[in-house]
Parts: structure tokens; C-alpha cells; sequence
């Protein structure tokens, strides 16, 4: 059981601002944050994402990854749209982390109201043998694990990562660092191209801050119906 409950965040990949705009006030109240990323960005720039972030809390995942003073120069480029929550990847290394840390410490004079930086361990579209076909020698579980703690140590505020991480990662870092969790799939879903999947219900029994839902829910008939299905799930799971 989670120390507190796990929170909802719906990923609104596509390409059309109007799409976006509908599906983010159709979820009003029913997630409690919404992600754009390098779909909707790219498509339809940043004034568009700007736009929707005047309404609702926004995770900006651009998933940076270049050399340290490519990243933190493109962070400080962002700060002025003001996500609670943005990401680099992991792989790029604790110096890279740092800079990319003090770039938005920067931008925000230290203050309390930076978006929080994420780490993305190992996504959840891989698995073993996903590693393997990059030249890495390790389960997704361990590589999770030994990127997440340098992550962590080098300055990210927290990881994404899948649910079958969560217990050991808990285990290595205590309850501080936020953990997102992405790869969720409902019963019967269809899992498309996400290889380490688990329920709301798992993610949120096993220590997530926050689970990232993306096609389950854009893709539903009714997608704030199958939002509010999955709070009571997440409300069950941490009561
Ligand atoms: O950083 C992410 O949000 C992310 C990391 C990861 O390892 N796996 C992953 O699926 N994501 C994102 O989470 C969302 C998942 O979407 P669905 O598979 O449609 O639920 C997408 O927007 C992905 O870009």
C-alpha cells in the first residue's frame, strides 16, 4: 500500500491542438494533470503548449538528451512555460543531470515553484532483450535500479520508470524521489508497444506518485469515463 494516494496524469499524445484542447477539458477534473509531449509539441509548438498550460498543471516531457550545457541551455529555454514536472533521460550521465538541476534552480532564483527534473530510467516500451539488442547486459530491473541511484545522486527530483521497479527502487531511495509510472494498461487493454505494463491498481499499491495514461484513455469512447474509473481504482488501491 502507497504512503500517499497516487495521483493521474493523462498523456494527450497528438498532433492536433484541437484535439488536445477537447480531451483536456473533457478530463477537468478527472486527472489530476495532463502531459504533452514531443507529438503534440513538435506539431504544434510551444505557444500552443504555453496555451494549455494556463489551464491545467502540466508535465512537459521532452525526454532531453544531448551534452550537459546543450540540455540545461534548452531547460532555461522552457522554464518560461513553467510545467510542474519535465524530463531528461537518464543515460546522459550525472554531469548532464546536474547541469540540467542547476539550469532550472537558475531559472527559478532556487525558488520552490521549479518544475520538478525527471529522470527516464529504462522506458517501458523495453525489456531484456530490448537491452541486449543496445548492448546492455543487465535485466530492465537492475538497470532501472543502478540509473535511477545515480539519477537521483547526480540531482533529478525523481524517475520514470514502470511499475515493476517501484518495491526495489523504493527499497534503495525511501519515499523521496517521485516516481512516475508509465506503461499502465486496464484489463483487457491492448498493451500496442509498451513491454513492461502493469495496472493503476499494481502501480499504486506498489509506491507510485503519479501514473501517466496516455491511449486507454484518448483512445476510449469515453474518455472521461475511463479516467474516473481509474481514480476509483487508485483511490481503492491507497485507501
Ligand atoms: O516519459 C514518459 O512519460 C514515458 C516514459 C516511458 O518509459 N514510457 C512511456 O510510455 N512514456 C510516455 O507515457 C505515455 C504512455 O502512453 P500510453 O502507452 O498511450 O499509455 C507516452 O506519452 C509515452 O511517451
Amino acid at each position: 500500500m502507497s504512503a500517499a494516494r497516487t495521483r493521474l496524469i493523462a498523456a494527450l499524445d497528438t498532433a492536433s491542438y484541437d484535439q488536445a484542447s477537447q480531451w483536456a477539458s473533457m478530463l477537468e477534473g478527472k486527472v489530476d494533470a495532463i502531459k504533452l509531449g514531443l507529438e503534440f509539441t513538435y506539431a504544434c509548438g510551444l505557444d500552443a503548449v504555453r496555451t494549455l498550460s494556463e489551464r491545467h498543471a502540466l508535465f512537459l516531457d521532452l525526454k532531453l538528451h544531448d551534452i550537459p550545457n546543450t540540455v540545461a541551455a534548452g531547460l532555461k529555454a522552457l522554464a518560461p512555460i513553467r510545467p510542474f514536472l519535465t524530463t531528461i533521460h537518464a543515460l546522459g550521465g550525472p554531469e548532464m543531470i546536474a547541469r540540467a538541476r542547476g539550469a532550472l534552480e537558475e531559472a527559478f532564483n532556487g525558488g520552490p515553484d521549479r518544475p520538478k527534473l525527471l529522470a527516464v530510467t529504462v522506458l517501458t516500451s523495453m525489456n531484456e532483450q530490448s537491452l541486449t539488442e543496445v548492448g546492455i547486459d543487465s535485466t530492465p530491473l537492475e538497470e532501472v535500479v543502478r540509473l535511477g541511484k545515480m539519477a537521483i545522486q547526480a540531482g533529478a527530483d525523481g524517475l520514470v520508470c514502470s511499475a515493476h521497479e517501484l518495491t526495489a527502487l523504493r527499497e534503495e531511495l525511501g519515499h523521496k524521489p517521485e516516481l512516475i509510472v508509465p506503461g499502465i494498461r486496464l484489463v483487457g487493454n491492448n498493451v500496442d508497444d509498451q513491454k513492461r505494463v502493469m495496472s493503476p491498481t499494481q502501480a499504486a499499491e506498489a509506491g507510485a506518485d503519479w501514473i501517466v495514461v496516455g491511449r486507454p484513455i484518448t483512445r476510449a469512447e469515453d474518455p472521461a469515463a475511463v479516467a474516473q474509473a481509474i481514480q476509483d481504482e487508485l483511490k481503492t488501491a491507497s485507501s
